[in-house]
């Protein structure tokens, strides 16, 4: 089975070419000021025309309004929204129905009790991104470089497609693939240079390591 790789956070070309290089599937896009990787809509139409084909895009949202969808899709296409704030299955529903593209909903992983919310979503969303909970008082849910215990999914049903994500490396990523069973990944910090500066050479080796596991 194929091992499905995201890198998220994507900000520049060159971090673009080095994932269509590396094969990973996807590539994320942060609409999320706060965080070092986001973009504005501008800046990403013109990142993605930069380089036509190549992975497909999955636009990172943390409860956004519909206008921010909205103005984002008119700038680029996406292939898939990522929601990665408290979005309730309703509103995954609602986004999923409005604007016509599948949904990848994140949820924050401590204990196996947290996996038990994953049926509520199901109907609601074609994709999990299961990640470590943000540490308190965090600035950003997710891209923190923390990792959860990986063995809680290990035998575990999850409903719809996942990918594993929170603090993986190419150091650790066969590991962790491993422990979890994951049939994918997803990792936005342990492929950086600094906070916020994708690195070509660890992209390149995170994916030659996910799909070697
Ligand atoms: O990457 C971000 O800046 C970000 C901001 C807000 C929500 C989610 C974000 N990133 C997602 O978090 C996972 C895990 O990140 P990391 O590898 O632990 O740094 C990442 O894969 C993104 O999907």
């Amino acid at each position: 089975m194929t091992m499905l790789v995201k890198i998220c956070g994507i900000s520049d070309v060159a971090g673009l070419e080095a994932v269509r290089a590396a094969g990973a599937e996807m590539c994320g896009l942060v609409f999320f000021p706060p965080s070092p990787r986001a973009l504005t809509p501008a800046q990403a139409a013109a990142l993605s025309a930069a380089m036509p084909g190549g992975p497909q895009r999955v636009g990172l949202f943390v409860d956004p309004a519909d206008a921010l969808i909205e103005t984002v899709l008119a700038a680029l296409h996406l292939d898939m929204i990522q929601l990665h704030g408290e979005e309730t299955p309703a509103r995954c529903a609602e986004i999923r129905e409005k604007f016509g593209r599948p949904v990848m909903k994140a949820l924050g992983i401590a204990s196996a009790a947290d996996l038990d919310a994953l049926a509520a979503y199901a109907p609601a969303v074609d994709c999990f991104l299961l990640d470590a909970k943000a540490p308190p008082g965090a600035p950003l849910p997710g891209g923190n470089a923390a990792p959860f215990d990986w063995t809680l999914t290990a035998g575990r049903s999850i409903p719809r497609p996942w990918l594993l994500a929170g603090g993986l490396t190419p150091e650790n990523v066969a590991q962790a693939i491993a422990a979890s069973g994951a049939p994918g990944v997803d990792v936005s910090s342990g492929v950086e240079a600094a906070r916020g500066v994708k690195d070509p050479a660890r992209i390149a080796a995170f994916v030659a390591a996910a799909k070697a596991a």
